[in-house]
């Protein structure tokens, strides 16, 4: 019997995502017509012998949280809980808190995943790898290149063997070009040493408290703490994927992993993906070559699917409830949520609409993310600049992605919060602006507060 763990942080967290996190949690926000999480969910449910999942975080349970939870469970039956940290605990601080519950029922192992990547999720074959040779950690890892590695957990493995010798969190100087994807197959072993850090800091934390500088007994890094104190031990090992993978830290991130789900979805959600048709709307195939699509994908696709079919679909997801004019023409990578309305003539492209947007005639959005309620004005054009993965170097990940550089906003995708007016006939190009703006006018590179 498996569980698995979802670790969705809280509210603090997430700053990079604003202003889309005013209106949901971030775990929540929907990346290829779907809750973020309820990609990692579906990945769990398919498992054999998956009894439970289990989300913990900070957030307050609230009205979108519990509803989401609610039709999770109906959808995948299974019980799918969340568990609310008293503060935020860590990475690991969270599992040991809630030891009981996660090894209730006495599962041979548990899957432990970051609420915020995008991933094919092997996790069958990790299970596979993890019941060949058991050990008490199994880490997923993927190849970054040199610069883009040190924003990650970087591990040095033994090739023969996959043991993890070394693993360094965000270090400064180049370690390794394997990163830690943030997903992980633990044995109840491995709860131990989180048990031996939570009595270190006990101890720790009693002596500091008076000074304040203490910043919770409880917190436990899972990387720092665990993985780099028990690396080369003989009790961390890492499977390296070349699947789909990438972090969801920032709205550009979440378009990009948008893409990367709806060209999965020709595999494992064809029935998610609209279909051209006479009728309309126009769904746009998409142009393999101006799509940039980084290597590792292209490689991923030419095992899996043959490269025709990526040219019938215009991976374009539209939910059941909008209503899309016939004369639209939509793709590649767009999401329509539910209740948009989508006038005639308009094109989009490399977009998300949120619920209950609308798009009046001959809008154009491009590269751009359109919030809950918004309302775009006829013939207004809403423009963003993608900050994709190089596509030339295979081992490319998103960059971190700050806002500024040199004290002047970067060119990056527009987003507009949710409830915002765009007029008529203007332009917004590489903006962002905030909920509730009435926009009388155009504005290029702006944050608009
Ligand atoms: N429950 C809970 N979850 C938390 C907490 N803090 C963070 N998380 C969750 O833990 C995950 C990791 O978040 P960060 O702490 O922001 O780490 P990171 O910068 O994303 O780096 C981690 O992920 C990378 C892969 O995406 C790894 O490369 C890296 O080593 C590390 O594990 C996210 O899903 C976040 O929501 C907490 O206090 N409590």
């Amino acid at each position: 019997m498996l569980k698995a763990v979802i670790l969705i942080g809280g509210p603090q967290k997430g700053t990079r995502f604003r202003p889309l996190s005013f209106e949901v949690p971030k775990p929540l926000f929907p990346v290829a017509g779907v809750p973020m999480i309820q990609h990692h969910i579906e990945a769990c449910a398919q498992v054999p012998g998956m009894q439970e999942i289990l989300l913990i975080g900070f957030y307050q349970p609230d009205e979108p949280l519990t509803r989401f939870l609610e039709a999770a469970q109906q959808e995948f039956n299974l019980p799918i809980r969340y568990l609310q940290e008293f503060a935020p605990l860590g990475t690991g601080g969270g599992l040991y808190h809630f030891r009981d519950q996660i090894l209730a029922g006495g599962p041979e192992a548990f899957f432990v995943l970051n609420a915020d990547v995008c991933s094919d999720f092997p996790l069958s074959t990790m299970l596979d790898v993890h019941r060949h040779q058991p050990h008490p950690f199994l880490l997923l890892g993927t190849t970054a290149n040199r610069t883009q590695s040190l924003n990650y957990g970087c591990i040095v493995e033994n090739p023969q063997t996959h043991e993890v010798l070394h693993y360094v969190e965000k270090p400064s100087t180049f370690v390794s070009d394997i990163i830690n994807c943030g997903i992980y197959l633990f044995s109840p072993e491995a709860l131990k040493p989180l048990r031996d850090v939570f009595q270190r800091n006990q101890q720790d934390g009693q002596l500091e408290d008076s000074s304040g500088l203490w910043p919770g007994a409880g917190t436990i890094r899972l990387e720092q703490d665990v993985f780099s104190a028990l690396a080369g031990q003989g009790q961390i090992y890492v499977h390296l994927t070349d699947g789909i993978w990438s972090q969801i830290k920032s709205a550009g991130s979440a378009l990009y992993a948008s893409r990367l789900y709806l060209s999965q979805y020709q595999l494992t959600h064809p029935e998610r993906l609209a279909k051209h048709t006479p009728e309309g709307p126009r769904i746009r195939d998409p142009d393999v070559k101006s799509q940039s699509l980084p290597s590792l994908n292209q490689m991923w696709f030419g095992v899996f699917a043959p490269r025709s079919s990526l040219l019938l679909l215009g991976n374009v997801y539209i939910h059941p409830t909008a209503k899309v004019a016939p004369s639209a023409v939509l793709g590649p990578n767009v999401s329509i949520g539910e209740g948009v309305t989508i006038g005639e003539g308009v094109r989009l492209r490399e977009s998300i609409v949120l619920h209950g947007a609308t798009l009046q005639e001959h809008t154009c959005v491009l590269h751009s993310i359109v919030g809950w309620g918004s309302t775009v004005g006829r013939w207004a054009r809403v423009e963003g600049t993608p900050s994709d993965p190089n596509p030339n170097d295979p081992r490319a990940h998103m960059d971190s992605e700050s806002l500024f550089k040199d004290g002047k906003l970067l060119p990056a995708i527009t987003i507009l919060g949710c409830r915002v007016r765009i007029p008529a006939e203007v332009l917004i190009l590489n903006s962002i602006v905030l909920p509730h703006k009435e926009l009388s006018r155009s504005f290029t590179n702006q944050i608009i507060l």
